[in-house]
């Protein structure tokens, strides 16, 4: 099994309610995103898939979050709120929508918040 990771980051707002009081105060945080691909093969050219193809994937995504007030986003709400958690899914779950060839999966997207905590999200 092959796995590859890139990394990016974005920065945006949430509020998050039930977590830390202070959480409910909007704020921000400049999150750095690693995305993992695994799968068995290598295509002809020796590789899992092109890291820039990867990039370009991960690209689109970030548009959607970079500089957004993620609570306003149709995909976040009381019931599905903007945690690094909720987060990592979300990458997730856009990055293999993305994917065209059937043999390559999300492994793992970790979103840190700060340089001290992070959730990752290990796809089933
Ligand atoms: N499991 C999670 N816990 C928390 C999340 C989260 O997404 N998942 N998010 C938050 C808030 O975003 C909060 O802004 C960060 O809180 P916290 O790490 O406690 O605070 P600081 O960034 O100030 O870090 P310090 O280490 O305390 O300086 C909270 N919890
Ligand atoms: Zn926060």
């Amino acid at each position: 099994m092959y796995e590859l990771k890139i990394v990016t980051h974005f920065a945006a707002a949430h509020q998050l309610k039930m977590v830390a009081e202070k959480c409910e105060n909007l704020h921000g945080h400049n999150w750095n995103i690693e995305v993992c691909v695994a799968g068995e093969k290598l295509n002809r050219a020796g590789v899992l898939m092109d890291f820039g193809e990867l990039k370009q994937c991960l690209n689109e995504i970030m548009e959607k979050l970079d500089h957004k007030f993620l609570n306003e986003l149709e995909y976040f709400n009381d019931d599905n709120p903007p945690s690094s958690e909720n987060i990592a899914f979300y990458i997730a779950t856009a990055m293999q929508e993305k994917i065209s060839d059937p043999l390559i999966k999300v492994s793992r997207v970790t979103a840190w918040e700060s340089e001290n905590a992070c959730a990752t999200y290990i796809c089933p």
